[in-house]
């Protein structure tokens, strides 16, 4: 198996004083959608800060394809695209300016550019949409729009944040038949999600982070296996290392 991302010992968050991450270490592979799960405050958020590069481990280290983002910082992030929780977008560009701007600093040929916006914007209803700026879009819209400049660019990586919440239900459908192409494609996904029957029917493997920590990861039968219930759902598993009722470090 090809190894895309690989966090090695990571500790991390906003100052050394008050670590967030303690030790994290897990990797993503190619063809693999791995669900990050865990409570608010769990530090979902700020493990995917770390992988993009906003935030400088304390200790230990994140790589994509090998690389470190000190060993070749424009390098790293074209690897990797991001899908927001909350949409960032340029409130003086169009729908059409903000997928040519990506396409840029993904260096796509204008063939691919046309192919792949064309299918994207069908697929999210948004061809009509083309010339409107951000403050006309819907909050689904916008959640959109992001989602379609990340699979523009056919990254290795993509870290997909909490990106249920908000989109109509053919939104959700497109964005999980589109994560299980570029799987099949050979792309890794990351994703940070509430919805666990969601994650638990689309994901392959599973991080559960608490308070900070890894308290399990693998398959959902791995953690079953661990758990010591072979048909728990990922709920019931997640909701007691929530409860404490668990005394799980992985
Ligand atoms: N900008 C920041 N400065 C300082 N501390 C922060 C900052 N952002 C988050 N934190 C703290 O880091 C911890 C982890 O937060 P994080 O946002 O990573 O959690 P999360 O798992 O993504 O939660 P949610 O499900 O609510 O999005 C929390 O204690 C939070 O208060």
């Amino acid at each position: 198996m090809t190894s895309i991302l690989t966090v090695k010992h990571m500790s991390g968050g906003y100052t050394r004083q008050h670590p967030v991450l303690h030790d994290l270490s897990f990797e993503l592979n190619a063809g693999e959608l791995v669900g990050l799960v865990g409570l608010n405050g769990a530090g979902k958020s700020t493990t995917i800060k770390h992988i993009l590069g906003l935030l400088d481990p304390f200790d230990g280290e994140v790589r994509i394809g090998g690389k470190t983002i000190r060993e070749d910082k424009l390098g790293y992030r074209r690897q990797l695209a991001y899908v927001p929780e909350i949409p960032e977008l340029y409130e003086q560009l169009t729908l059409e300016e903000h997928l040519r701007l990506t396409a840029m600093a993904y260096q796509l040929d204008e063939k691919t550019f046309e192919e792949r916006s064309a299918r994207l914007l069908q697929l999210f209803r948004l061809e009509k949409r083309l010339h409107w700026f951000p403050t006309h879009f819907s909050k689904g819209m916008r959640q959109k729009v992001m989602i379609l400049c990340a699979f523009l660019a056919h990254p290795d990586l993509y870290i997909v944040d909490e990106p249920f919440v908000g989109l109509d239900p053919i939104g959700i459908q497109s964005l999980l038949d589109l994560m299980v192409e570029m799987k099949g494609e050979g792309a890794g996904i990351l994703m940070s999600t509430h919805i666990l029957s969601t994650a638990e029917q689309y994901c392959d493997r599973f991080i559960i982070l608490h308070e900070g920590i890894i308290a399990a990861q693998g398959t959902l039968d791995q953690i079953r296996k661990k758990f010591g219930d072979a048909r728990a759902s990922l709920q019931e598993i997640y909701l007691a290392v929530a409860r404490g009722e668990t005394e799980w470090i992985s």
